[in-house]
């Protein structure tokens, strides 16, 4: 049997639109401990066709179930044959006392960064554990197609997305994003994940800010264009979210962006159910392209 395959632990497993939705546990040799993760097989990967693979990167407070519960993106994935996976969004039982003091920080708030500050550094290391470990393991045990990867995430996970897709250069063919933290450095929810998992020194913050990050570029890192779906009723938007400097930072830096900003629509999974079929044929469209 393929190695990766043997190091999963099958929690869960659903008939899902012709596919499969499973929920899997495995030992992550990056995290140091055992992590979950969520994974919708399109039934031509149940057959062994390498499909593309889409990774969700969940928000604060979500787990590898949210999105797989409430988006309600299979039944599409389905019919365009892309698998989809979801990871948890940090460590979870790690030891560490304070791990769930806050909703938005520690646990359920991983930032999808490596914390480089005591005591978190130890255990909450989600982007090169997603980079390193799942996304490769993922990729062998069931046989998808690592060259046509496409990542999209909600909230903290559309930060997730946007600095991962443009911190690996390469690595991803598509990214689009639900509401994301655009400019972390500008916004509380960033200034305190930043102190606590970066530490005070700002100049390491930027390297995890999208819109930081944007402004470095010479020419356009996602040729194919970048999709972010905003509502307008989201109480996060003022103060937390900032798209308007995301965008200006494309605009400087040449890359197409389609942000679509939609009256009366909020926060949450009402608002991505409404739109997440728009995400999965973006991210179809740029990776059919690279078949
Ligand atoms: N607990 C927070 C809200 C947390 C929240 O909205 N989390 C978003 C991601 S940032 C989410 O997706 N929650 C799960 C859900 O809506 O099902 C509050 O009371 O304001």
């Amino acid at each position: 049997m393929n190695p990766s395959f043997e190091r999963l632990e099958l929690l869960s497993e659903h008939a899902c639109f012709g596919g499969v939705q499973r929920f899997y546990k495995h030992m992550s040799s990056e995290v140091g401990l055992p992590m979950r993760f969520g994974l919708f097989l399109p039934a031509k990967a149940v057959a062994g066709e390498a499909v593309p693979l889409l990774t969700f990167l969940a928000g604060l407070t979500c787990t590898e179930e949210t999105f797989a519960f409430k988006a309600g993106a299979q039944r599409l994935a389905a019919e365009l044959g892309l698998a989809l996976l979801t990871p948890d969004t940090s460590p979870r039982n790690t030891g560490v006392d304070s791990e769930d003091h806050h909703w938005d920080f520690g646990v359920g708030a991983g930032f999808y960064l490596d914390a480089t500050q005591a005591p978190w550094s130890g255990h909450w290391c989600m982007e090169s554990y997603l980079l390193k470990e799942l996304l490769p393991e993922v990729i062998d045990a069931f046989g998808l197609d690592g060259k046509r990867l496409g990542l999209f995430g909600h909230s903290m996970g559309g930060h997730g997305a946007l600095t991962l897709a443009l911190r690996h250069p390469g690595h991803f063919q598509s990214v689009s994003a639900f509401a994301p933290i655009c400019a972390p450095t500008q916004c509380p929810w960033g200034h305190k994940a930043f102190t606590g998992y970066l530490g005070q020194d700002e100049t390491t913050w930027a390297e995890h800010d999208a819109s930081a990050l944007m402004g470095q570029q010479t020419s356009a890192p996602y040729p194919g264009g970048i999709l972010i779906d905003q509502g307008l009723a989201d109480k996060f938007l003022a103060e937390q979210l900032h798209p308007e400097v995301f965008e200006a930072a494309c605009a400087k830096a040449g890359q197409p962006l389609t942000l679509r900003r939609h009256d009366g629509y909020d926060h949450g999974y009402y608002f991505i159910s409404t739109f997440v079929d728009d995400h999965l044929r973006h991210h179809a469209q740029a990776l059919s392209r690279n078949a």
